[in-house]
């Protein structure tokens, strides 16, 4: 049997609303307002268990050491020891604390692109950690997620790159502009992936207000390098009108797996090109849902993350399930459309609200949340890391939240040097819990 496998990122003990990404609406809107750790952590595990719960193969990626001490040295802040170095940033720099402090790597769909082994000529699964290069608390994680990659899949089953050179000419997002699709998990598939614009070719459309964040030679690069065949690949952009409403990743606009693609009509410069090139690269087995934007208007999609959602095809069940955040309800043309779904289009059947409103405020919802790895039962037990969702490890990161977590994180409590040594005192503990080695830089002085 083979599975796709949903990677969760657990939400750090740093956990913060620094306003930090422009083009992204929900960020800009709750700039500085006190977050909760606490919560957000435990909002993650709790839809981690439900899809556990539901029989879906569930496991956990662990968040990155914050603030990030490495990239103060690296840009010249000197001290003996490490609180040294903080203090010298808050006394010269003060800017650059929420820039090393967010806990933005919880968003793994930005962490990599996965190419499973049916896929890849050579017949392993490829990992390409993504250089985040366009938001510079983003671009500071490709390290670590690297090495956390590298700790899990190990052996010859699996193939791990290089991030992509840094800097705006590949900038690369990772899975969130990336969608695979297939008839079975185990089975050659169709790679899809959406940029927001080409860097190499100006005289192509793009956004007018906001940055496109995943680039058209990035995607070329990364297809390349994973050795994916060009007859099973398919490279569509973005619509600059969605990026300038606040789409910063295509995963805000659209969803999909196996066969079916669910997706706002304005989501892609040329949406008929972009559905004939899908139903011919999977031989005509391919489906697709559009919602129309007299339904679902562009700003109800961005403000909901409807399309943010994890669509899935649960065991036991027919027909797709869609992971929805709790926002979807507040949001009437939504809220309707959604009451709808089941009975307009059979594919999607079952619709389930989740409450991740601390991750939302940061415009990270259900979908940014999880990295897909399709992963054979072999190689789920032939995994050394603790990583995989069981009740007990679910029992065990609930009660570590509890103890480590803060309930609440303003930003000025990003000034508090205690909260550093906090922070390292939880994630050494959860190396432990995960049987993951030292992945942490820390760990390693
Ligand atoms: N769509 C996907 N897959 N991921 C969502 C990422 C949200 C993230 N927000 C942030 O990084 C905001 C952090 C802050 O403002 O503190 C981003 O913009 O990159």
């Amino acid at each position: 049997m083979t599975f796709e496998v949903n990677f969760d990122g657990l939400i750090g003990p740093t956990h913060n609303h620094g306003g930090l990404s422009f083009g992204n609406v929900a960020s800009n809107k709750h700039a500085a307002l006190t977050s909760s750790p606490k919560k957000a952590a435990l909002q993650g595990l709790e839809k981690m268990k439900a899809l556990a719960d539901m029989g879906m193969k569930q496991a956990v990626l662990p968040p990155h050491e914050r603030p990030y001490i490495p990239t103060l040295r690296e840009l010249g802040f000197q001290g003996e020891t490490d609180s040294d170095v903080l203090k010298e940033v808050v006394a010269s720099a003060p800017y650059l604390l929420k820039q090393v402090s967010s806990a933005s790597n919880m968003w793994v769909a930005n962490a990599a692109t996965v190419s499973p082994f049916s896929d890849t000529q050579n017949g392993k699964t490829h990992f390409t950690p993504a250089n985040l290069s366009s938001m510079f608390h983003r671009s500071i994680e490709a390290k670590t997620t690297s090495n956390i990659l590298k700790a899990i899949f190990q052996g010859d089953d699996y193939s791990h790159h290089e991030p992509l050179p840094a800097g705006e000419y590949f900038s690369d997002e990772g899975a969130a502009n990336h969608t695979r699709f297939c008839q079975e998990y185990g089975q050659e598939g169709v790679e899809f992936f959406v940029y927001g614009a080409s860097r190499f070719n100006p005289n192509t459309p793009k956004p007018a207000v906001f940055p496109a964040r995943q680039t058209l030679e990035a995607s070329q690069a990364i297809a390349r390098k994973h050795g994916l065949s060009s007859n099973k690949t398919v490279f569509a952009q973005q619509n600059p009108i969605v990026i300038d409403a606040g789409v910063f990743h295509n995963d805000v606009i659209a969803v999909g797996t196996r066969d079916l693609l669910f997706y706002h009509e304005l989501a892609f410069l040329d949406s008929e090109q972009v559905i004939s090139q899908l139903e011919e690269s999977m031989d005509g087995h391919f489906q697709s849902i559009k919602v129309a934007d007299s339904e679902v208007p562009l700003k109800d999609a961005v403000s909901s993350y409807l399309f943010n959602s994890q669509l899935l095809t649960v065991p036991e069940q027919t027909g797709y399930t869609l992971i929805v955040p709790g926002e979807c309800m507040k949001v009437e043309s939504v809220k309707t459309y959604l009451d709808s779904l089941p009975e307009r289009h059979q594919q999607i059947n079952q619709v389930h609200y989740f409450n991740l409103e601390q991750s939302m405020r940061n415009g990270g919802g259900p979908a940014c949340l999880r990295l897909r790895v399709v992963m054979s039962q072999q190689q789920i037990e032939q995994t050394k890391a603790n990583v995989f969702l069981t009740d007990s490890l679910y029992q065990e990161l609930k009660d570590w939240v509890n103890r480590h977590y803060r309930d609440e994180l303003t930003p000025d409590d990003l000034y508090d040097p205690a909260l550093l040594a906090e922070s390292r005192a939880a994630l050494d503990e959860l190396t432990q819990i995960l049987n993951i080695g030292p992945i942490y830089d820390f760990q390693k002085n």
